[in-house]
């Protein structure tokens, strides 16, 4: 006969499992508080989806063929050459949306037929793609506007401290732009937005706005209440972060889909 005190359930041999990694991981030093360590996002507070759409300045595109295109990109079974043509199809989209507003002067052109007066951009305009994952996104916004200056740089997100760090930083001394949009697939917990912003600024752009394919709440709260003096722009705005720091539903890793680096 078995003995049934004997028997472990698959829960309790779960987390008996995860006991040993903790140990192990603190053992190795990997958990710097010497006690268990914590997911980065585990346990720490998010505003609802409806706490943040009443944010000013933020715009999430209600347009039926971005939520089309949105749902061909989110498909884990899109591989990385469709993935990177719809991001840069959703910059394209996203770039039309994002103008909107931007500042024309007059221009006087003659037509086959006679002359008129017509509208010209004034001033340059600047995109700058947070690298690697960005872009995809400057690509198709040059398809919009080919003649933008693009800006490149680089942050990496540490995925153990979800801080973003700078490698690479490519903008130029000379600033005479009307407007700077920083591009970026994902705004997770937002420190790479933040931080970008805070570096195109100490450039004295006069006007900024943030470009994205996905937000979570959680970010997009930290970037407006950090910056609310940008425009925010994105095609979707999710549910949550997970305790790593993706976005849920989400779409994964942008950088890695884009360039098949799994
Ligand atoms: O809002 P955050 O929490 O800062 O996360 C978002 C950042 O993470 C991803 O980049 P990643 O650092 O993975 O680099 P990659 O673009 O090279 O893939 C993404 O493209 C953003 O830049
Ligand atoms: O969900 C996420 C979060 C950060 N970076 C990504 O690429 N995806």
């Amino acid at each position: 006969m078995v003995d049934s005190t004997r028997l472990l359930n698959s829960d309790t041999i779960l987390s008996k499992v995860y006991m040993i990694y903790d140990e192990g991981r603190d053992m190795l030093g990997t958990s710097p508080q010497g006690g268990k360590s914590k997911l980065p996002m585990q346990g720490v507070p998010q505003p609802t989806r409806d706490e943040v759409l009443k944010l000013p300045r933020v715009h999430i595109s209600s347009h039926p063929v971005m939520a089309h295109k949105m749902t061909l990109l989110r498909n884990k079974n899109t591989p990385p050459p469709q993935f990177y043509q719809l991001v840069k199809e959703i910059g394209s989209l996203l770039a039309y949306e994002a103008t909107e507003n931007l500042a024309l002067e007059k221009s006087e052109i003659e037509t086959p037929l006679q002359s008129t007066t017509g509208y010209r951009l004034a001033g340059g305009i600047g995109v700058t793609p947070i690298l690697r994952a960005g872009l995809g996104l400057a690509e198709g916004f040059r398809q919009v506007i080919p003649d933008v200056q693009v800006w490149h740089l680089g942050l990496r997100r540490d995925e153990e401290t979800l801080q973003a760090m700078e490698y690479y930083n490519r903008l130029p001394h000379q600033v005479d732009l009307q407007v700077v949009y920083a591009v970026d697939p994902m705004l997770a917990t937002g420190g790479s937005a933040i931080d970008a912003i805070n570096i195109l600024k100490r450039r004295g752009i006069p006007r900024l706005s943030y470009l994205g394919i996905i937000a979570a709440p959680y970010g997009l709260q930290r970037l407006a209440q950090a910056h609310p003096d940008i425009d925010i722009y994105v095609a979707a705005l999710d549910e949550s972060l997970n305790d790593m720091g993706y976005i849920v539903p989400g779409l994964g890793d942008a950088g890695d889909r884009q360039f098949g680096t799994f």
